[in-house]
């Protein structure tokens, strides 16, 4: 195992889900505002339950092809040290975030990834990046082949169908800096699962 993983649990919505995240370890906890989906919450909630968080944990909002005017205005309603795009924002938005105060995650899925120009790869690189399936929260996995190749230079999350079961063996194969799950510790799309997140730390920081 690698040591020293850096863990996400995304998709909080209650204060005990934030509490089992924070009390097993995780390094950050994350906040879905693309709309729409079963783990979505408003800025509002995700400053009430960001208050619990340590410092030294950071609080990500999730966004996914929204306007980045509306990003900024959102993670500032929400109080959230850190800001995840995960569609096809461009790399200015990533520059105008880092100038906002923000901290930044920038998502795609591994295939696009592993296609981009080399030149293309090394500005997202100066960055941290995350690398998913093709549809995001969807608990898919993916073929990881060619990420095992050639992984990314710098600091990088896998994600997509992580799971207690599996998020041991993945680190060991891939040796990410970190992962995030969602899907993974939940008992029904958008329910998480305490003890399930307690189980996906673990294993991860194993
Ligand atoms: O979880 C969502 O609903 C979501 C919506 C829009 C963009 C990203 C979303 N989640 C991200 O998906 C992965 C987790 O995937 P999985 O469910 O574990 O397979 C993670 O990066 C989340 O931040």
């Amino acid at each position: 195992m690698v040591a020293d993983t850096y863990v996400k649990i995304c998709g909080l919505r209650t204060p005990e889900a934030v509490a089992a995240a924070v009390d097993a370890g995780a390094d950050a906890v994350g906040f879905v505002f693309a709309p729409g989906g079963p783990r979505t919450v408003s800025a509002t909630l995700a400053r009430s339950l960001g208050e619990a968080v340590p410092a030294g944990v950071e609080t990500v909002g999730v966004f996914r092809n929204q306007p980045i005017g509306e990003v900024i205005e959102t993670a500032r309603a929400a109080a959230v040290t850190t800001v995840q795009l995960h569609g096809d924002e461009p790399l200015a938005d990533i520059r105008m975030l880092e100038g906002a105060g923000f901290r930044t995650l920038r998502a795609f899925s591994a295939d696009a990834y592993s296609a981009l120009p080399a030149d293309e790869k090394a500005g997202w690189e100066t960055g941290r990046i995350l690398l998913d399936a093709v549809e995001p929260g969807a608990g898919v996995t993916f073929d990881a082949s060619a990420i095992q190749a050639q992984p990314p230079r710098g600091f990088w999350l896998l994600a997509g169908g992580l799971t207690p079961a599996n998020v041991g063996t993945l680190i060991a194969t891939l040796r990410p800096n970190g992962v995030d799950v969602s899907s993974g510790v939940e008992s029904s799309r958008g329910v998480k699962d305490i003890g399930l997140i307690r189980d996906f730390v673990h294993a991860a920081k194993m």
